[in-house]
């Protein structure tokens, strides 16, 4: 019998390291891992001198539909995450307008995504003051977690969790088996401090950094962590920006605290200075740091205790990431495009980080933490999720997909090309000479948490 593809002469980066072989595809899975794979297929891709990847699954996009399609969507989302070799993505509560905070945003959310994902998706249900009544009733929709801001989240109708909302949100989360997520920076520091800047007309960038300082981070990292211990539930501390923080959660889960952290490309490419350069577009909260501080991060990612990287794709119309006063432009930042070449380039060349600890923390570890049974690695029997990537091109980041390409990527020069994206064996993404080429008949499916497993 034919298979439907073989993916020929590759560098295939397994969880065990690179391995040159061949990979057929039947039904959309991985059926054969092999030198030579020698049964007819009804097609063939030459891989030869080409690295593959299993798909990038990034747990961490904020793609605003319903309601702030204007802003980013399904469509373009997912145009620039299958370009960046992602073919699959969490997508956040907010800033979708309702945000997901019970079932019927899920199911509208969720229609959405089936008509117009060109990836695979998981939707997170939101935990704020509002909904602690919903959250098993998310939980019974398919939600891949809970994610809970403990500072301002930049919309009101998201708000804030205060601490007693964050501990019975927990105690939910542990009952439904599900994971809770902090957007970890203290309120009270936040607050106060901004205000403070602000009365005395200080607005500028230095400002807005110097009004989060890394021990708003460290403060909401340690409280997240008490929560989760006393209640047992699943933490999942989201866009890390200090080393103390990933610190903290190894700390916690030496002694069985069940924890694990995620940082994003923006805190390991760029610094502070950088944010003065370039303003707006690389805006976002916890705020970028100094050259240090990203060293730092790093040597945590090197050293195996950062275990997902996410981009928080976070764009809005221009209109809104520029102005004055630094505090009032919209953080958040457009990465979706660009989390592999930030891997590549800043870690696989730069920094020595292994190929198969980028497939880590870029695919295998957010798909083990979230439960996405066929995700993240290839293997057999795994969805054939593939980024087809030519490791030694070095190559300036021109075209942008997400939709306003206000993206401060944009002219960065990266080492390592994403040449094709394969969703389920079906080819979503090829880079060709005449610039990116996407099919469109190919859409993505709903992801639930599997069942738990001892
Ligand atoms: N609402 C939203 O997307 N917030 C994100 N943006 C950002 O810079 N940090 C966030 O948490
Ligand atoms: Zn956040
Ligand atoms: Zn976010």
């Amino acid at each position: 019998m034919a298979l439907d593809l073989i993916v020929r002469g590759g560098t295939l980066v397994t969880p065990h390291g690179p391995i040159l072989a061949d990979l057929g595809v039947e039904d959309g899975r991985i059926v054969s891992l092999a030198l030579d794979v020698f049964a007819p297929a009804r097609e063939e891709i030459d891989a030869t001198g080409l690295h593959v990847f299993p798909g990038v699954v990034d747990a961490h996009v904020h793609l605003n539909e319903p309601g702030r399609t204007h802003w980013e969507g399904f469509d373009t989302g997912t145009r620039a995450l299958a370009a960046g070799g992602a073919t699959s993505f969490l997508d956040m509560p907010l800033n979708s307008s309702p945000p997901l905070l019970d079932a019927r945003a899920f199911a509208e959310k969720r229609a959405l995504g089936e008509a117009k994902s060109r990836l695979d998706f998981g939707l997170w249900g939101g935990l704020t003051p509002l909904n602690l009544t919903e959250l098993d009733e998310l939980a019974a929709c398919g939600v891949i977690g809970f994610k809970a801001f403990m500072s301002h989240s930049g919309l009101d109708e998201f708000p804030a969790v205060d601490d007693v909302t964050l501990f019975e949100g927990m105690r939910a989360a542990r009952r439904a088996g599900l994971v809770v997520a902090t957007h970890a920076e203290s309120d009270a520091f936040t607050r106060t401090l901004s205000q403070v800047a602000r009365e005395q007309g200080r607005a500028g960038v230095r400002d807005y950094l110097a009004s989060r300082p890394p021990v708003t981070e460290a403060e909401a990292v340690g409280r997240a962590i008490c929560f989760a211990e006393e209640t047992g539930a699943a933490l999942h501390l989201v866009h890390l920006s200090t080393a103390r923080g990933v610190t903290l959660a190894a700390e916690a889960r030496a002694r069985g605290v069940d924890v694990t952290a995620e940082t994003c490309p923006h805190y390991l490419h760029w610094t502070g200075e950088d944010v003065e350069r370039v303003g707006a577009l690389l805006k976002c909260a916890p705020p970028i740091r100094d050259a240090g501080a990203r060293e730092a991060l790093w040597a945590a990612l090197k050293a195996g205790r950062i275990d997902t990287v996410g981009s928080d794709h976070s764009p809005a119309p221009p209109e809104l990431k520029t102005g004055e006063d630094f505090f009032a432009i919209w953080g958040g930042i457009s990465g979706a495009q660009s989390t592999l070449n930030v891997l590549l380039d800043g870690g696989y060349w730069q920094r020595d980080v292994p190929l198969e600890l980028v497939a880590a923390v870029a695919s295998l570890n957010p798909a083990r933490r979230f439960r996405l049974g066929s995700k993240g690695a290839l293997r057999l029997g795994a969805d054939a999720d593939l980024a087809l990537v030519r490791l030694d091109e070095t190559f300036t980041l021109t075209e942008l997909h997400d939709r306003h390409h206000g993206n401060p990527y944009r002219g960065q020069s990266f080492r390592g090309r994403v040449q094709a994206t394969y969703l389920r064996g079906q080819r979503v993404f090829a880079q060709t000479p005449g610039g990116a080429l996407f099919d469109e008949s190919v859409r993505g499916q709903l992801l639930r948490p599997t069942k738990e497993t001892a």
